[in-house]
């Protein structure tokens, strides 16, 4: 029988900047892996290394020490054309604040990322009406990012990333900048589409999206201290019942 590879693995994962001479290291010997399916928070205090973790995950810097392996393959055997081809195809990213193109619509937006993937017009269009379907956004397809409310345009922000059928979407402080009712409403949607197959990393200071997932990964330092995945909530039983 064969062993299933993880989606990704970290393995001793560091990452020293060098600025003028001086060097921080923003993370240092991580190891993790995650798997097709999950659905996990990486916490830690401001300064931490989540937003280096983030961007080695989501292949836009590689790690100065250790290897991180998508399905396998070690990412930084990858030519720059390469990386770039299988972060568009492997990879949809949402981040606190939206970054929606303020002079297109809602469905130009969440279209976008098809054409690095060489789809055609007629195609993006289509895929791009199910992806704001998949969000409950397709009445809003024709509006623009000013004239939706934060919580819609983090919905089709969603949509976006979603529209490649990505391996993992990992969203940085993605309720960070909503109230707290729509950032729930958000961190519903993110558990639907988990239920549905997506796995999801959510990079996040709110402990309450860190209790909607199973795993959280703290960081210290750059130093992963924790680790922990709790047992799945039961489901509620019913009133009588
Ligand atoms: N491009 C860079 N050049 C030099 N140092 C950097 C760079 N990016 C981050 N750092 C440093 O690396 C450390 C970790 O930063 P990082 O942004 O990864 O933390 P974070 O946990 O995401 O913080 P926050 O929650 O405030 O966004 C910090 O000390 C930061 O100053």
């Amino acid at each position: 029988m064969t062993a299933t590879l993880p989606l990704i693995s970290l393995r001793s994962v560091g990452r020293t900047y060098r600025t003028d001479g001086i060097a921080v290291t923003a993370v240092r010997n991580v190891t993790f892996d995650v798997d097709q399916g999950e659905i996990l928070a990486v916490m830690g205090p401001s300064g931490s290394g989540k937003s280096t973790l983030m961007n080695m995950i989501g292949l836009l810097d590689l790690p100065s020490e250790g290897a991180i392996y998508l399905e396998g393959t070690n990412v930084a055997d990858l030519s720059e054309d390469r990386r770039s081809t299988l972060r568009a195809r492997s990879i949809g990213f949402v981040f606190q604040s939206y970054n929606l193109l303020a002079r297109h619509n809602a469905i130009e937006n969440v279209a976008l990322p098809l054409v690095y993937c060489g789809v055609g017009h007629k195609e993006r269009l289509g895929r791009a009406e199910q992806s704001l379907e998949a969000v409950g956004m397709l009445h809003r397809a024709h509006h623009f990012p000013r004239q939706l409310s934060g919580g819609e345009q983090q919905r089709v922000a969603i949509a976006r990333a979603l529209i490649a059928s990505p391996l993992i979407i990992l969203a940085d402080e993605p309720t960070g900048a909503l109230d707290s009712r729509t950032g729930a409403e958000i961190l519903a949607l993110f558990a639907a589409l988990n239920q549905r197959g997506q796995t999801v990393v959510m990079i996040t200071h709110d402990p309450r999206i860190a209790m909607q997932c199973r795993r959280t990964i703290r960081l210290h330092d750059g130093e992963l201290v924790s680790d922990e995945t709790i047992a799945p909530l039961l489901p509620r039983r019913s009133i009588g019942s």
